[in-house]
C-alpha cells in the first residue's frame, strides 16, 4: 500500500491506496497527522509515502518524523517540476512554485483535453492556466478567505465582527455585514473574472480543489470540483517514476 500525503498550510490530506484502488482518505490539521488512524492499522501494510507539500522546512522535518515514528516504509517528496508528459511550467526557476499547484496542474492535465483553470481554494487561493498544446500560461497567489477574516481581525483596530460567511455579496448595513458580505463580494468578483479569463485564454475545462472550493462554486465560480486533485496528481507521478 501507499500512503499519499498533501500536506498544505492549514490540513494536511491524505490517501491510502492499495492494489485494488483507495482503502481510504481524509483531512486533519497538522498536528492531527499522528492520530490518523490508518497509520496505526495499516503500518505493515504501507510500503511506501508519497508527499507534496509547500509548509516550513522545520514543519516538513516534523511531518517526517511523524510519518516515520508510525510507518516503516521510505518518504518520496515530490516537487515542482520544469515539465512533465507535455505540462510545461511558466517557471523559470520551477523549484519555487508551490508542489501543490504543479500537482493540481498535473491531476488536470491528465484528466482533461484541451486548456483548463485549476483554481486551489485553500490556505491561499492560487490560479493557474494551462492551454490545450500544456504550456502553463501563469497563474495568481491570492490570500484565502481566512487569512483574510484574519488580517481584518488583526490590523483594523475597530473593526469587530463574528465570521458568518454569508454567501451574500451585497452591500452591508453594520460591521458584522460589511466584512462578512465584503469578503463574499470579493470572493464572487474572484470567480467571475476566472470565467472572463477562462473565456479570454480558450480554456475548455475549470477545476476546483480546496477547502473552500465550495465557497467559490456558491459564489458563481463555474467549475468542476474534484476535492482531491493534488493527491490524484502526486499519485500519477510516483507511478511513472516506479515504472521508469
Ligand atoms: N475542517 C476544516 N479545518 C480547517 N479549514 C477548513 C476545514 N474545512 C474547510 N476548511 C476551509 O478550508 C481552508 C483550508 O483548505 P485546504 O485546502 O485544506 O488548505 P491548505 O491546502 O492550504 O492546507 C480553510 O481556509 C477553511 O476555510
Ligand atoms: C501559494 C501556496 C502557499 C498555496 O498553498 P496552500 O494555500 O495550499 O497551503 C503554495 O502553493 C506555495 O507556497 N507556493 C510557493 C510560491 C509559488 O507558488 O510561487
Ligand atoms: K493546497
Amino acid at each position: 500500500m501507499k500512503l499519499l500525503v498533501d500536506a498544505g498550510n492549514t490540513r494536511v490530506k491524505w490517501r491510502l491506496s492499495g492494489a485494488a484502488g483507495v482503502v481510504g482518505q481524509g483531512a486533519v490539521l497538522f498536528d492531527e497527522v499522528a492520530s490518523i488512524p490508518e497509520l496505526a492499522n495499516y503500518a505493515q501494510q504501507i510500503t511506501s509515502i508519497v508527499v507534496s507539500t509547500v509548509i516550513s522546512e522545520e514543519r516538513r522535518r516534523q511531518l517526517n518524523d511523524v510519518l516515520l515514528e508510525r510507518v516503516k516504509a521510505p518518504v518520496r517528496f515530490y516537487w515542482a517540476e520544469t515539465e512533465r508528459r507535455g505540462l510545461r511550467n511558466a517557471y523559470e526557476d520551477p523549484a519555487r512554485m508551490g508542489a501543490d499547484r504543479w500537482h493540481a496542474m498535473y491531476g488536470a492535465w491528465r484528466l482533461c483535453s484541451g486548456g483548463f483553470a485549476v483554481i486551489d481554494a485553500g490556505s491561499a487561493i492560487t490560479i493557474d492556466y494551462v492551454d490545450a498544446s500544456g504550456m502553463h500560461l501563469g497563474g495568481y497567489i491570492l490570500p484565502g478567505v481566512q487569512m483574510m477574516f484574519r488580517s481584518l481581525r488583526t490590523d483594523a483596530a475597530r473593526i469587530g465582527f463574528d465570521v458568518n460567511e454569508a454567501l451574500t455579496p451585497v452591500p452591508g448595513h453594520d460591521t458584522g455585514e460589511c466584512v462578512n458580505h465584503g469578503l463574499a463580494w470579493l470572493s464572487s468578483s474572484v470567480s467571475e473574472r476566472i470565467m472572463k479569463d477562462v473565456e479570454f485564454y480558450g480554456l475548455s475545462h475549470v477545476l476546483v480543489t480546496g477547502g473552500d472550493a465550495r465557497r467559490l462554486l456558491d459564489l458563481g465560480l463555474s467549475a468542476r470540483e474534484i476535492p482531491e486533485l493534488v493527491l490524484d496528481g502526486l499519485e500519477r507521478i510516483d507511478t511513472e517514476e516506479a515504472g521508469r
